[in-house]
């Protein structure tokens, strides 16, 4: 993450909290109206640091209810779309809907849909050109796994991922894009990339992102890291130059840890 001298980024953090399959859609609005006390006390600065949430489908058009209705500064995403616009479809939901639902925001291959539910690159590639037809920015995932891990490979496989799902894109719509690295041995399993595996990839990913688009695509995209983020380790890799933001599953579900990741900012003063 990258400041200048006026105190502000180059490139606004993205704090993002994916609940995954949790929360119906009481609970999700219960704890998004908590979050948005908490960050109303916290006297929080939503145009310094922009704050998402993916709910489950089902809870979305309650969370709109409630950011409309209140005003409320945090945006929302679908955890995944289509790559149909309409039709005989069964099950998939459009990117029109997440549209009209006042989605900002589309998680795209996050992990635990490329490895449970098989989903290919050329799927993927698919799915965010349709979040481009429907105004909504994709926040696509890409990451290796332990063995590739362990093998060295990382950061070849995970450029792979990301030059098959954003071939055909134009460098006006691959401006807006966000990329989450994900790291798949540090989900939800306590193990952290350090923020030196987090600054690597990223810095890595920027700049396959110059050479695929050009210079200016690759400055303003932003990259977040994903994987067992807490708030007493999301300051040290918001430190890393090219780390603009994290994809939070777990600590997303706990307000007061989650606001805490969002005010990393005053982790950074006080470390
Ligand atoms: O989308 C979020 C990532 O899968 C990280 O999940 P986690 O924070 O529970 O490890």
């Amino acid at each position: 993450m990258t400041s200048s001298t006026n105190g502000t980024f180059d490139r606004r953090p993205l704090i993002a909290g994916n609940w995954k399959m949790n929360l119906d859609h009481v609970q999700g609005i219960t704890l998004l109206q908590k979050l948005a006390w908490t960050l109303d006390d916290a006297k929080h600065d939503y145009s310094r640091v922009e704050v998402a949430v993916f709910p489950p489908f089902t809870d979305l058009r309650g969370v709109q209810t409630l950011v409309k209705g209140d005003d409320l500064e945090i945006v929302y995403g679908g955890q995944d779309l289509s790559p149909f616009d309409s039709g005989a479809y069964t099950g998939d939901i459009s990117g029109q809907f997440l549209e009209k639902l006042g989605c900002a925001y589309v998680l795209v291959g996050h992990s635990e849909r490329r490895t449970i539910h098989g989903e290919s690159d050329e799927l993927l590639n698919r799915k965010v050109q349709a979040a481009y037809r429907h105004n909504v920015v994709p926040v696509l995932c890409v990451g290796e796994g332990l063995e590739i891990r362990q093998a060295g490979n990382h950061v070849e496989h995970t450029l792979g991922q990301l030059r098959e799902d954003v071939a055909g894109l134009s460098t006006e719509q691959a401006g807006n894009l966000v990329v989450a690295y994900e790291p798949v041995w540090a989900i939800g399993t306590g193990e952290v990339a350090g923020p030196g595996d987090a600054q690597e990839m990223c810095a890595a990913i920027r700049a396959e992102l110059a050479v695929i688009f050009d210079e200016s695509v690759a400055a303003r995209v932003r990259l977040l890291y994903g994987g067992s983020v807490k708030a007493s380790n999301a300051a040290a890799i918001l430190k890393e130059r090219d780390v603009d933001g994290v994809l939070v599953g777990g600590a997303s579900l706990d307000v007061d840890e989650f606001a805490n990741i969002v005010r990393f900012e005053h982790h950074l003063v006080t470390d």
